[in-house]
């Protein structure tokens, strides 16, 4: 693979992009469930009339099934043209060689020592000054929005470490590179003496590291000596919190200091803390506002022509990473008009039947892939190197690749000067009256900034590209309890359909600018929120009918419920062969679709209610941090895959009153089979077999309800309240 000849360095291209196979079949088939899906419209049409007997449920089921079916016409996009990129590092070393690759600003980002252990955090950022590429072109910038001296006790604690710890995978090349996980993974036994003792003087240097950051952190604060060690916590006062400070800037490592070295004499890569300024009356717009701030201050410290964005609990994976998506950006070809090169999230605490469906499993293999099909990428927030040009409000046709590659770094100031001189950059007021947040930078105004961002650029003429390599690039926390996992899929759903109602509505925003299968691609997410609504009617309207003799469905030997048995048979083993296809088990597939029902239900549910009443201006845009320490208790269950039930009761008692509707109205409707009380009890088998699938989807609520009385179950009063409401529902429902 790898080229020597001169005249051959310039037309090897540094990446190579092939196309899913079998995608012609899959139109066809895709085209079978259409007119599945359209005959079932058809048949609510015209058989309205006849239906005398719950019209209302008629028309809602009717109204259900137009939303399902305009939604999955909106998902098919993704799934036409999935591509796959292949980069070739070894030519990209060979083209370019050290001294002429660019340099890269790596952006960490915090926002509270309790639910985002300092421990955690450090370990992203050692990773990432771990990477195998050229130390004195890494810059690490570690954004608190905690403000929080026990973080930045914890970042100077691992630049310490960071001097043995660079020069041990740089020589043993470990992988990965998060000691964290790489002692959890790794051991040093069936190795040479050398790489014992090494390995052996290292884990306990990281071991002695974390125990005192811990205990730091359990105190509640830093030791009094280190304190007085470093000049940095004078920055800090007793009345500092963490919604009101003053900005705290301070370069800890400088890349230009010959004497800040590793062990073995090679330059450390520069970190800088920032904590923004914060004061309670201004708004500061969560992450964005963080990165924000970050690219104000990187361009006066490092100025790096590309920069990678991670969330504080995603570290490196891959130690090569940077020079695989260098090759994306530095291919003479194709590579100019690249804005960013987005990685899946990848987890490493899946379980094996990832019972909260956190993995996103067909979400990463097929369809961020097949937005990729016509040029396009969704910006997901964390594993995403961005050229720093494209962030700035630049369009496509303005950029001239010259300046991207001459930005270079203020050389002549002291620390001291780029401390004071970034400060001024992070002041709560700075960006009054400025394009930040709307033309520049990350877009404001919305708890998914990622998506909106990414739109906005791609919408600039920009390119960007989804790469999914075999070996997982950076992996994260997946949220380890059902309230978690909801808390956050509230905030992506209400995020997402605000943006749907916003100025950059993709259909709108992008109309003429992005491919239309991009504005398709990005509404299959836009529009979870409102999806939770048919989901509901079909839920509740069905068990209800059911139980007073309400037919909804044809009878089974009509010729019309081979409509509704294609539409669902095709579209649901598709979708399980798909998944199984992603190398999962048959269960995940299974719990994936629980926990679907289970955020349609509730998280999209709210999150839509939410979305609305910020469209009314009722209330405000806000960013609930995802949780990311975990109690012994719920670690327990999480790893014996049981669904921890903690959490609002509200959300709680929908999801459990949702379940025994459905249970009642199976009993009732099986009752009345039985018993033939109507002459068309026949046509009620659809029905019957619609709730006998919820009924077991839900299992683990009921268990929860009536068996279960660990710590996550379901508390009895939510119980009660969920009884009376179903048999309320069940028996005032007007029809
Ligand atoms: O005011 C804030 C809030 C959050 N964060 C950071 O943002 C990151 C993401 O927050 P997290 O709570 O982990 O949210 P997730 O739902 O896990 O994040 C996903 O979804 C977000 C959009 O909702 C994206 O910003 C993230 O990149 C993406 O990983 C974390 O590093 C936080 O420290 C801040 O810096 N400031
Ligand atoms: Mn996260």
């Amino acid at each position: 693979m790898e080229e020597k000849g001169v005249g051959e360095k310039e037309c090897v291209p540094l990446f190579e992009t092939k196309e899913g196979r079998l995608r012609g079949v899959y139109k066809v088939f895709s085209c079978t469930i259409f007119v599945a899906i359209s005959l079932i419209w058809v048949f609510r049409v015209v058989n309205m009339g006849t239906v005398t007997n719950g019209r209302w449920a008629w028309i809602a089921v009717f109204i259900s099934e137009l939303g399902f079916g305009l939604y999955w016409i909106i998902t098919q996009s993704v799934r036409w043209r999935i591509l796959y990129q292949t980069p070739f590092k070894h030519r990209l070393f060979h083209r370019y060689g050290e001294a002429n690759l660019p340099a890269v600003d790596i952006f960490v980002c915090t926002a509270d020592p309790m639910l985002e252990p300092p421990c955690m955090v450090i370990n992203t950022i050692l990773s990432a000054m771990a990477y195998n590429y050229p130390s004195n072109k890494l810059s690490v910038y570690l954004s608190d929005d905690g403000g929080s001296e026990l973080t930045f006790y914890a970042l100077l604690k691992a630049s310490i470490f960071s001097k043995h710890w660079s020069p041990f995978c740089r020589r043993f090349n470990v992988e990965p590179r998060s000691p964290e996980s790489y002692f959890a993974t790794q051991n040093c036994s069936n190795s040479t003496a050398e790489f014992a003792q090494a390995w052996l003087f290292i884990k306990k240097l990281y071991e002695d590291m974390k125990s005192e950051i811990e205990s730091a952190v359990a105190m509640g604060k830093v030791p009094e000596d280190a304190r007085n060690e470093h000049r940095g916590f004078s920055q800090w006062n007793p009345k500092t919190t963490k919604q009101d400070h003053p900005s705290i800037v301070q370069i800890i490592i400088d890349g230009r200091d010959k004497s800040d070295v590793d062990g073995e004499g090679f330059q450390l890569p520069t970190v800088v803390y920032v904590a923004r300024e914060k004061r309670p009356n201004y708004p500061h717009h969560f992450k964005a506002g963080a990165i924000n701030t970050l690219i104000r201050v990187s361009s006066e410290i490092s100025n790096a022509p590309f920069i990678l964005n991670l969330d504080c609990d995603m570290y490196s994976n891959n130690a090569d990473t940077i020079r695989e998506i260098l090759c994306f950006f530095m291919d003479e070809k194709k590579g100019h008009d690249i804005a960013y090169v987005q990685f899946p999230q990848n987890y490493n605490n899946i379980t094996k039947n990832d019972h909260y469906a956190n993995s996103y499993l067909v979400i990463n293999e097929f369809e961020l892939g097949g937005i990729s099909g016509y040029g396009a990428s969704l910006y997901c927030g964390t594993g995403c190197l961005h050229r720093r040009e494209s962030l700035s409000g630049t369009y496509l046709k303005d950029y001239k690749t010259e300046c991207d590659i001459k930005l270079e770094r203020n050389d002549n100031r002291t620390i001291e000067e780029l401390n004071e001189g970034s400060k001024a950059l992070t002041t709560c007021t700075y960006e009054q009256g400025t394009q930040w947040g709307k033309e520049m930078g990350l877009v404001y105004g919305t708890p998914v900034e990622d998506i909106a961002t990414g739109l906005v650029i791609s919408c600039r003429g920009w390119k960007s590209i989804y790469y999914n390599p075999e070996r997982k690039a950076f992996v994260g926390v997946a949220p380890t309890s059902l309230e978690v996992a909801c808390v956050q899929h509230k905030r992506w759903s209400e995020g997402m359909f605000q943006v749907f109602f916003s100025k950059y509505c993709p259909f709108i925003y992008g109309h003429g600018k992005i491919n239309f299968g991009v504005q398709m691609g990005y509404c299959n997410y836009l529009l979870w929120a409102p999806m939770s609504l048919p989901t509901l009617c079909y839920l509740i309207v069905s068990p209800i009918c059911l139980l007073h003799g309400i037919p909804l469905f044809p009878q089974l030997s009509s010729p019309w419920s081979l409509a509704f048995a294609y539409a669902f048979l095709a579209n649901y083993g598709y979708s399980l062969c798909e998944y199984l296809s992603c190398g999962s088990t048959a269960k995940g597939w299974w719990n994936l679709q629980r926990m679907k029902l289970i955020h349609r239900t509730t998280s999209y549910l709210f999150g839509f209610l939410d979305a609305m009443t910020k469209q009314l201006g009722l209330s405000q845009t806000n960013f609930s941090i995802t949780d990311k320490a975990v109690t012994d208790d719920i670690q327990k269950r999480y790893e014996q895959e049981v669904i921890d039930f903690g959490g609002s009761p509200i959300m709680l008692t929908i999801l459990a009153t949702v379940a025994l509707l459905n249970l009642f109205g199976l009993i009732g409707g099986i009752k009345r089979i039985m018993m033939d009380l109507e002459s068309n009890s026949s046509q009620l088998i659809v029905q019957i077999m619609l709730c006998s699938l919820m009924v077991l989807i839900n299992l683990p609520v009921f268990e929860a309800l009536f068996i279960r009385n660990d710590k996550g179950c379901i508390s009895s009063l939510v119980m009660l309240k969920s009884i009376v409401l179903a048999a309320l529902t069940l028996y005032l429902a007007p029809f």
